[in-house]
């Protein structure tokens, strides 16, 4: 698998971590040699697990979510990210786009732009060109399954030749 697709498609499981019942987000930071250097997925801090939108601004999940993007910064295993891409399953709001911008980050690579209408994401877009940071779609719209079985597939027969089992010692 090409790395642009490998790297979104991990954004894109790492997203299914994610406990918001509308939107699931996730990011993959990767370094100039192709090293995954921190993944992320939008969650709420500790004790602020409400994911409700009805509600007052008080209560709103938009003013407590940690999205994709800054929790893999914050996730991140070196100590910076300068000349890193991020892939991010949906394009950053302005509020990551400064933490993109700051951070060094050279590029962002997204899936989804379904919230491109919103001020927050045209602002986004503003500071990343001002600041020279690139962003590109990766247009994927192919199914992919994991079957989970094609990775035990031969375990079977390993496991009939006993005389080689740590368990039978
Ligand atoms: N680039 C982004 C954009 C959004 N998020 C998170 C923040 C929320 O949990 C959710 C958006 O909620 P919606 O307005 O669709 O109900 O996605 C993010 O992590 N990264």
């Amino acid at each position: 698998m090409e790395g642009d697709k490998y790297f979104m498609t991990l954004a894109c499981v790492t997203a299914k971590r994610s406990d918001d019942p509308v939107t699931k987000v996730g990011a993959c930071i990767v370094n100039e040699n192709g090293i995954i250097v921190g993944v992320g997925y939008n969650d709420m801090p500790a004790g602020c697990d409400n994911w409700a939108k009805s509600t007052g601004a008080l209560e709103h999940k938009k003013n407590y979510v940690c999205h994709a993007e800054f929790n893999a910064y914050i996730n991140k295993t070196c100590a910076d990210v300068k000349n890193c891409k991020i892939y991010v399953t949906l394009f950053p709001c302005n509020e990551c786009a400064k933490i993109i911008i700051k951070s060094g980050i050279q590029e962002v690579i997204y899936l989804s732009d379904k919230r491109c209408d919103k001020l927050y994401t045209q602002i986004s877009k503003i500071m990343l060109k001002r600041a020279n940071v690139t962003y590109r779609q990766l247009l994927l719209l192919e199914n992919m399954e994991i079957n989970f079985a094609e990775f035990l597939r031969d375990e079977a027969q390993c496991k009939k030749r006993k005389h080689f089992s740590v368990e039978n010692m």
